[in-house]
């Protein structure tokens, strides 16, 4: 087997689209080499023939906050970003050596700019907008600055009225003193606040919490209680609903009753999305949404654009509930906003609502300081015992997630059941690779018989039995090469495997961009099914195994590997994940952490020790000032 790493982008090549051929002084340099995409450098021109300006260091900033909002950052850090910006393939030298501005003369150079606002109060029409060290595009200041207003309001207006006896008593029920760790504290605090966030990772409990709250809330005197759950994708709402009623049919029949049937929706389809409308939503400012309490699943992959969009159209009346994992990776899009908000606590001062504390007092005990502090200033609540699994994947998930990288190789070398570590590096012999290739060919085995016998649920099922991750698309550890590898090791395993084309029966799909009409999301799975003498393609839409035609798919892929940001929100029951080398940028580790929480059952981890402990040690570092903000 060979390797396919792309070389590194350190000269002029003139068939990469990439490049700009006409750009000239720090912006040709930089995109010569790789930090600046041919987009970075035409928004940054184009704007720069607007303001006019001339000055190519405002023009070099223009362009790399562009960039930074592709790699997930809000803003540009002026002080940082010579140190933190990094690009696959090349080397940090050589990244380093480049015509970075001295911070100083930079800023009073974007002081100086007709393109740039500065300060919150600065001029309103301005593509660009400086506070302190850092740099936006004025759209996305506008976007955190709605977020933050909204948190503001939230904590300025008096606190939601609250039937403190009826909480009491609704919590003893549904939450027995024996076995609910933090969740009955989660659910009193996001009783009384207008906007509270349950953080956790996967199996601690946080669906089984937000459906006890909401019998909490539902219990209190007053009219019906009138529910929204939504997730940034369909299948976490799928999961959502299915999870959350699962949960209500354990409960009392009068809790039952108030609860009623609840389910989740996507946030798009929350808001009302509009074909045609260009970002706008029905439910904006001018017409919310009419809910007393809204949660929001996944909350970890909502970007910041969409995030703001929900918080204008919050009534001032109604409870926003975020639930999700602030360990995992961000949003795809730029805006970390659960991560933010999970570390705005240390510097807000935050209001403690009236009566919290006295019902609460024996669920605070086993929290340290810093925990109290957040659950009752600010109503975050961090659940920490998992109920669902345990053993090796939670043991290595723990000592990733607290940075312990020595321990990450212990829980390995342990070798149990559920954890393998095939300590190798791109270079892979296939004789290394026998597991990942026995798991493949069962997986694609099953989902080939299901789907020729055109069983769509059995299909779908069957599609989330292994899957292989990666974290670069490009190159020998990415995720086009290994679809390649696994696609030729189906062919070789199962008869007739992907001879009918392009639509061949047992053909894994991958969504690659929202798709409302048909109510598919970037991200969704699928699977071609055979249908009678033709194919369809079975997807979960709403809770509902659907068959679609073939030829209404647009924008999608096969999808035997995939990236790790792409897995958010789904699980697996076996999971590979494929290591970069350790000094590549994409290897932190909240990727790490979220491939290996994606895993049920088993997880193997293909890469070198070198690799994996470089990993460990790089947490992301994604540029906002919402954490900043109270
Ligand atoms: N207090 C508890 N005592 C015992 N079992 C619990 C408790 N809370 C949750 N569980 C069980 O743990 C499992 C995981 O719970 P739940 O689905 O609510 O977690 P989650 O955090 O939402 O997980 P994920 O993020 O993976 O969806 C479920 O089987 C649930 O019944």
């Amino acid at each position: 087997m060979t390797t396919d790493q792309a070389a590194p982008a350190t000269t002029v090549d003139p068939f990469d689209a990439q490049q700009v051929r006409r750009a000239t002084g720090p912006l040709a340099d930089f995109n010569r080499v790789g930090v600046l995409g041919a987009a970075d450098v035409h928004v940054a021109t184009r704007l720069g023939r607007l303001g006019p300006e001339t000055d190519t260091s405002v023009l070099l900033a223009v362009a790399l906050t562009v960039r930074a909002l592709r790699h997930g950052s809000v803003c540009l850090d002026l002080a940082t970003v010579a140190q933190v910006t990094a690009v696959e393939g090349v080397d940090r030298a050589v990244v380093a050596a480049l015509p970075w501005p001295e911070p100083t003369a930079w800023t009073a150079a974007l002081e100086r700019s007709p393109l740039v606002a500065v300060g919150a109060d600065g001029a309103a029409d301005r593509p660009l907008r400086r506070l302190g060290g850092l740099l936006y595009l004025d759209r996305y200041w506008r976007q955190e600055r709605c977020i933050a207003e909204m948190l503001d309001r939230a904590a300025a207006r008096p606190q939601p009225s609250v039937d403190a006896p009826r909480v009491a008593a609704a919590v003893a029920r549904l939450f027995p003193a024996e076995d609910s760790d933090r969740q009955r504290l989660a659910a009193v605090v996001a009783a009384h606040r207008w906007v509270s966030v349950l953080a956790g990772g996967p199996g601690t409990g946080k669906t089984t919490t937000v459906a006890k709250l909401l019998a909490v809330l539902a219990d209190q005197p007053g009219d019906p209680l009138r529910v929204a759950m939504a997730a940034p994708t369909g299948k976490a709402a799928a999961r959502l609903t299915e999870a959350v009623a699962g949960v209500t049919s354990a409960m009392d029949a009068a809790d039952q009753e108030r609860l009623g049937t609840l389910k989740a929706s996507t946030l798009h389809r929350l808001l009302g999305w509009k074909p045609g409308a260009r970002g706008r939503f029905r439910h904006d400012r001018s017409n919310r949404l009419p809910y007393d309490v809204v949660v929001v699943d996944e909350a970890s992959m909502v970007s910041l654009t969409l995030m703001a969009r929900l918080a204008e159209a919050l009534r001032d009346d109604c409870r926003l509930v975020l639930v999700g994992d602030p360990d995992q990776l961000a949003s795809v899009e730029a805006g970390a906003v659960l991560g933010d908000l999970v570390a705005r606590e240390a510097t807000a001062p935050g209001v403690q609502p009236a009566g919290l504390e006295e019902l609460v007092t024996r669920d605070l005990g086993d929290l340290t300081g810093t925990e109290q502090h957040a659950a009752l200033h600010d109503g975050v609540v961090r659940l920490s015992h998992v109920h669902r699994f345990s053993g090796d994947i939670l043991d290595l998930a723990e000592a990733v997630r607290s940075g312990r990288a020595d321990d990450v190789l212990d829980v390995l070398a342990r070798g149990g059941e559920a954890v393998e570590h095939v300590d190798l590096d791109g270079a892979v012999a296939d004789e290394q690779l026998r597991g990942v290739r026995a798991d493949t060919v069962a997986a694609g085995e099953d989902l080939v018989r299901a789907a020729r016998s055109g069983d769509a649920a059995a299909s779908l099922e069957r599609l989330d039995r292994h899957r292989v991750l990666c974290a670069h698309r490009e190159g020998a550890y990415g995720v086009r090469r290994w679809s390649l590898l696994m696609e030729e090791w189906l062919r070789e395993a199962i008869d007739g495997y992907a001879r009918e084309g392009r639509w061949y029966v047992g053909r894994p799909l991958m969504v690659t961009s929202n798709d409302y009409q048909l109510r598919l999301f970037n991200g969704d799975t699928g699977v071609v099914v055979q249908d009678g003498s033709g194919v369809r393609a079975a997807f979960r839409r709403d809770n509902v195994d659907d068959l679609l035609p073939v030829s209404r798919l647009s924008e999608v892929q096969t999808v035997h590997a995939m990236s790790v940001h792409r897995s958010q929100g789904s699980q697996f029951a076996r999971v590979t994940l494929v290591l970069p080398p350790a000094d590549s940028p994409l290897l932190t580790r909240e990727l790490l952490y979220t491939a290996i929480t994606r895993a049920k059952e088993h997880v193997r981890i293909v890469g070198t020790a070198e690799a994996l402990a470089a990993a460990v040690r790089r947490p992301i570092a994604r540029a906002s000032g919402l954490r900043e903000r109270g």
